[in-house]
């Protein structure tokens, strides 16, 4: 359970049905004022569902939602020029030109931003006159981002913001994130892709089956625990070496030629994993220390992989 407080977003024990299947499963969680949330999970987990509902595009069957302190329907006007929202579907009209449906959503607002210099940031300039059913799937996204943010909310909701774009647009879409978090705009977002959370997040919800399955800071939640890992010829055996390690220690191959230690990585780890080797004629290659990713916490608490 949530306690009421002061955050941007405040869900207890969110349920949505379709039908006889449940996407939204007693789901809770908070998101701070000023500070970049991310629900992380796989297809399938409830993500669009959940942020739908906060918009106020869908209603729960049961629990509550508060935005901004308000209710997303009742007070849905109120909420209107405070939230910004970006839709997967993209939410603009096919027929809408980019640079002309920017400008008319910035009318909309008392202080927007300038939005030919938000096209231009987001590589949209020489689209400015497209209309949007014409430009590629990650121009559109590009531009529901723009109208998201161009009225300068409060509050963003994005729903996988950069899912498909390529590098240079994933880091436009990154930055003007950060430059959002930078200015005191709380961000909602929804993301498959564990790299976007780490980076991004203050905080991450891991959502699975409709349910929050942890939650916390991606360094509470991939913890102060380092992993060691390296490549070599395959088949090492790895029970001898294991025998040579602390107690605790786990070491698996996988795939093959490529091997984890997981274990308290100390100085000595280190020494005793590679003088193991040598004795062994064994040439490593790759070696490094590293924390575990959000990856390796969500196959620890789900037993499958993030990506699936
Ligand atoms: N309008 C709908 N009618 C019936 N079932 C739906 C509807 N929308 C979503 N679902 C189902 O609810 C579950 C949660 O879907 P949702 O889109 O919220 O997940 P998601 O985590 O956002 O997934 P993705 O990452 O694929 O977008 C899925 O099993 C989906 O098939």
């Amino acid at each position: 359970m949530t306690t009421p407080g002061d955050g941007a977003v405040e869900l207890d024990t969110l349920v949505k049905r379709y039908g006889t299947a449940t996407a939204v499963d007693g789901l809770s969680f908070s998101a701070a004022r000023g500070a970049v949330t991310a629900l992380l999970g796989p297809n399938g987990a409830g993500k669009t569902t959940t942020i739908e509902i906060c918009e106020g595009f869908r209603r729960a069957d049961a629990g509550t939602v508060r935005v901004l302190g308000l209710d997303p329907v009742a007070d849905a006007r109120a909420l209107k020029p405070r939230v910004g929202v970006m839709p997967q579907s993209g939410g603009v009209p096919g027929t809408a030109k980019a640079a002309e449906f920017l400008r008319l959503v910035a009318s909309f607002h008392a202080t927007p931003l300038d939005p030919a210099a938000l096209l231009a940031r987001l590589g949209l300039t020489e689209h400015a006159r497209t209309a949007f059913r014409r430009m590629s799937g990650g121009q559109q996204q590009r531009l529901s981002l723009a109208v998201a943010v161009v009225g300068r909310p409060e509050l963003v909701f994005l729903d996988e913001p950069s899912t498909g774009l390529d590098p240079q647009a994933r880091h436009a879409t990154w930055e003007l994130i950060e430059e959002l978090r930078a200015a005191g705009v709380s961000v909602v977002l929804t993301t498959h892709n564990m790299d976007e959370a780490e980076r991004l997040s203050d905080k991450v919800v891991i959502v699975d089956h409709g349910k929050v399955v942890a939650e916390g800071s991606p360094q509470e939640l991939t913890g102060a625990e380092r992993q060691l890992r390296f490549r070599a010829r395959p088949g090492l055996g790895l029970e001898e070496l294991l025998s040579a390690l602390p107690a605790g220690s786990a070491a698996k191959e996988s795939p093959a030629g490529h091997y984890l230690i997981e274990a308290d990585v100390s100085p000595e780890l280190l020494a005793t994993v590679t003088t193991w080797c040598a004795s062994h004629g064994v040439m490593t290659e790759d070696l490094r220390i590293e924390r575990r990713t959000l990856e390796d916490v969500f196959l620890e608490l789900t037993g499958r992989e993030l990506r699936s």
